[in-house]
C-alpha cells in the first residue's frame, strides 16, 4: 500500500490547481459508488469539498443520480470541448463537465469516480492529483455484483473480466474494501481532508 498523497504535474504553469483533484478508481463492484455516497454525506457540511454529478449515457438509477444524456448529445458536447475528462467502459460514455476546473481554480476539492484509463492525462492536466484505488478480491466483486442486480450493467463476466494495463494508472492510496463499508468511507473521508488515511 502506498500513502504518498499529493502528485505534482510536471509543468506547473500549465496544470490546473490549486484545488485538488481525487480520482477513485477500481474494478466493478469494488464499492466505489458505496463509499462515495458515504463520504459525500460526511462532507455535506463542508462547501469546499464538491462530488459533481458525472453525465453518463443511461439512465439514472437508485445508484447514482448521474445526468443521463443520448449519445448524440454527449459527442455535440464533447466536440465543443464541455468536458475536463471522458471515457468509455461498458458500453456507455462517461464525463466529468468543465465545470470541476472553476471549483478547482477557487481551491476547492473535487472528488470523482472515474476509470482508471485517465489517470495518465489527469495526473498532467492538474496540479494536485491524488489517485484512490478501491479494490476487493476477485470472488467478492463477483458475489457483490450479483447481489447489486443493476438491470444496466449488462453481462457480468464482461465487467469482472475488464482490466486495464496502464502504468500511469498506479494509485496514491488503496483502500481493500473488505471490512464495513462505513468504516472504509472513513478512510475516504481523511484522504478527502488531506489527512493520514488509515488513523
Ligand atoms: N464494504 C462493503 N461490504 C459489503 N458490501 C459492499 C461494501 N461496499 C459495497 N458493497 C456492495 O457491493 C455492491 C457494489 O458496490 P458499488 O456499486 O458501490 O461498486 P462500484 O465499485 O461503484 O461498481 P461499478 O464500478 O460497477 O459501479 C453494492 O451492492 C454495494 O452495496
Ligand atoms: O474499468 P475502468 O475503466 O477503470 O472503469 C470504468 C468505469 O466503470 C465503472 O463504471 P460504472 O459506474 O460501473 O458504469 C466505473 O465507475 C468507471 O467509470
Amino acid at each position: 500500500m502506498t500513502q504518498s498523497l499529493t502528485t505534482t504535474a510536471p509543468d506547473q504553469t500549465a496544470a490546473i490547481g490549486p484545488g485538488r483533484l481525487i480520482l477513485v478508481v477500481g474494478p466493478s463492484g469494488a464499492g466505489k459508488d458505496t463509499l462515495l455516497g458515504l463520504a459525500r454525506a460526511a462532507c455535506a457540511e463542508d462547501s469546499n469539498i464538491v462530488f459533481p454529478r458525472r453525465v453518463i449515457t443511461r439512465e439514472a438509477s437508485a445508484s447514482e443520480e448521474n445526468e443521463e444524456v443520448s449519445i448524440g448529445a454527449f459527442q455535440e458536447a464533447l466536440t465543443r470541448g464541455e468536458y475536463a475528462m471522458h471515457w468509455e467502459a461498458h458500453g456507455h460514455c462517461y464525463a466529468l463537465s468543465r465545470a470541476i476546473d472553476d471549483e478547482i481554480c477557487a481551491g476547492r476539492t473535487i472528488v470523482a469516480n472515474v476509470s482508471r484509463t485517465v489517470i495518465g492525462a489527469m495526473r498532467r492536466a492538474y496540479a494536485d492529483v491524488v489517485v484512490v484505488s478501491i479494490t476487493a478480491p476477485p470472488n467478492v466483486l463477483a458475489e457483490r455484483l450479483a447481489m447489486r442486480q443493476r438491470s444496466s450493467d449488462g453481462r457480468l463476466e464482461a465487467r469482472l473480466g475488464r482490466t486495464v494495463e496502464d502504468a500511469a494508472a498506479a494509485p496514491d492510496v488503496t483502500v481493500v474494501n473488505t471490512g464495513s463499508a462505513e468504516y472504509h468511507s472513513r478512510q475516504l473521508v481523511r484522504v478527502i481532508k488531506g489527512g493520514k488515511w488509515d488513523d
